[in-house]
């Protein structure tokens, strides 16, 4: 029969330590803690809100793909579509953002305006109407959308259609802007006004989404402080690659040719048209034979590429802290840059009528004297004989003939 080798007890080694200390008496409240870690972890609240945001925010990250920038060393300029209803501001608004950064007035936008912000950054202005059409096609292509939000009428239909467009393609940066804050004369209704807005805001957009405030305006300009504190903010922006603009090329046309026959076009208004679209190429690489995006035209295969100068170019030296004033490139083609617009072949200088008159009237002598003499039409032996004289108060008057006569 076999026989089997009696349990031996431990007198050393660390499990033998452990019944010694058990046999000893209660355990101190160190081994207590480290038995039982989970029961002493809340000690302080605000630490464990810490700790929580801290894991809840590690988590969140690993949510976000990593994304690989594909931007070239000389990226596109950023298009940045201001949208709102009629009347409330966008154009004032572009034309204030233009002459903060390049000191330059435009004198009526149309198209969009390309401009040289910063050293390493080019902006693009662009207009989008409450029309579906330019909507669908701008939300493609925006890289920063400034809402701009009427504050004495409130929040418009096509607002709300516009972010579900946006959501489509990637939501872009979205800013708000508060404008016709002036319509409020009581301070307290404007100030609740601001956070019923502000609050409905963050709810469409996300919580804590920048809105901008420009109250009221100063000879047709809204308030240069408020500007460039706007323009400050663009700036230094940082924008995320979205899906469809990074898997797509596409162009934002800003100059446009018509390359027609204009005798053709003059016998036959309706014939089919050649026309030369220009802009910067966005999104990825052009591949051979591959599809071009044109905003608001559609998709079209590309037969051949060529390089063009850049007319908008960013400063070659780096090493200045701030742009000089021959740095801050303006092109805007299809908008009048100082009252010029240029064709293919013709340079129209814009001299509005009220502007020729106002020169007219600066030729003229100032002094009253000059003036009445420029004004006089008749001659004076005419006026002479024209004139009467009362010797009397209230006596008849007697004109030039009837005095001769007296005097014979
Ligand atoms: N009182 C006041 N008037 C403003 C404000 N913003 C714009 N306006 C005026 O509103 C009018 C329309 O401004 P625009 O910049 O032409 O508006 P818009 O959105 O470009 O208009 P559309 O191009 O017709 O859609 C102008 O006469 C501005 O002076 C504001 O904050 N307060």
């Amino acid at each position: 029969m076999e026989r089997f080798k009696k349990h031996q007890q431990k007198h050393s080694g660390p499990k033998a330590e452990k019944k010694k200390l058990r046999k000893q008496g209660p355990s101190t409240e160190e081994d207590e803690r480290r038995r039982n870690p989970k029961a002493f972890s809340v000690q302080s609240a605000v630490r464990m809100a810490k700790t929580f945001h801290r894991a809840q925010d590690i988590k969140a990250k690993k949510h976000h793909i990593p994304l690989v920038d594909r931007t070239p060393l000389e990226p596109p300029p950023v298009v940045i579509v201001v949208m709102g209803p009629p009347k409330v501001g966008k154009t004032t608004l572009i034309r204030c953002l233009i002459k903060n950064f390049t000191r330059q007035k435009l004198a009526d936008i149309c198209g969009p305006v390309t401009i040289v912000s910063g050293k390493k950054r080019r902006l693009t202005f662009i207009e989008c109407t409450n029309d579906i059409n330019t909507m669908i096609d701008l939300a493609k292509v925006a890289d920063l959308v400034l809402m701009l939000i009427d504050a004495s009428f409130g929040f418009e239909m096509e607002t709300f259609e516009f972010l579900n467009i946006c959501q489509v393609h990637g939501f872009p940066r979205i800013m708000g802007v508060l404008t016709h804050l002036d319509a409020f004369k009581n301070n307290k209704t404007l100030r609740k006004t601001k956070k019923n807005l502000k609050h409905r805001f963050w709810t469409e957009v996300y919580q804590g989404a920048k809105l901008f405030y420009l109250s009221g305006m100063v000879y047709g300009e809204y308030q240069t402080q408020e500007v460039k504190n706007l323009g400050r903010f663009i700036s230094v922006m940082k924008f995320r690659p979205l899906v469809w603009q990074t898997s797509h090329p596409y162009v934002l046309v800003d100059r446009m040719e018509d390359l027609t026959d204009p005798e053709k076009v003059r016998t036959e208004p309706k014939c089919d048209r050649t026309v030369s679209l220009y802009g910067y190429l966005r999104g990825t690489y052009l591949k051979n034979k591959s599809h071009i995006h044109i905003a608001g035209v559609g998709d079209y295969q590309v037969s051949e590429v060529n390089f063009l100068p850049d007319p908008c170019s960013l400063p070659d030296t780096q090493k200045k802290r701030a742009l000089n004033e021959k740095e801050r490139l303006l092109y805007a083609p299809m908008a009048g840059v100082g009252g010029v617009v240029y064709d293919k072949d013709a340079v129209y200088v814009d001299l509005p009528a009220s502007h020729v008159k106002q020169q007219q009237e600066e030729v003229r002598p100032t002094t009253e004297l000059v003036q009445s003499l420029l004004d006089t039409h008749a001659t004076l032996d005419a006026k002479m004989a024209a004139s009467k004289v009362s010797l009397f108060s209230g006596s008849a008057t007697l004109n030039s003939d009837e005095l001769v006569e007296h005097e014979r």
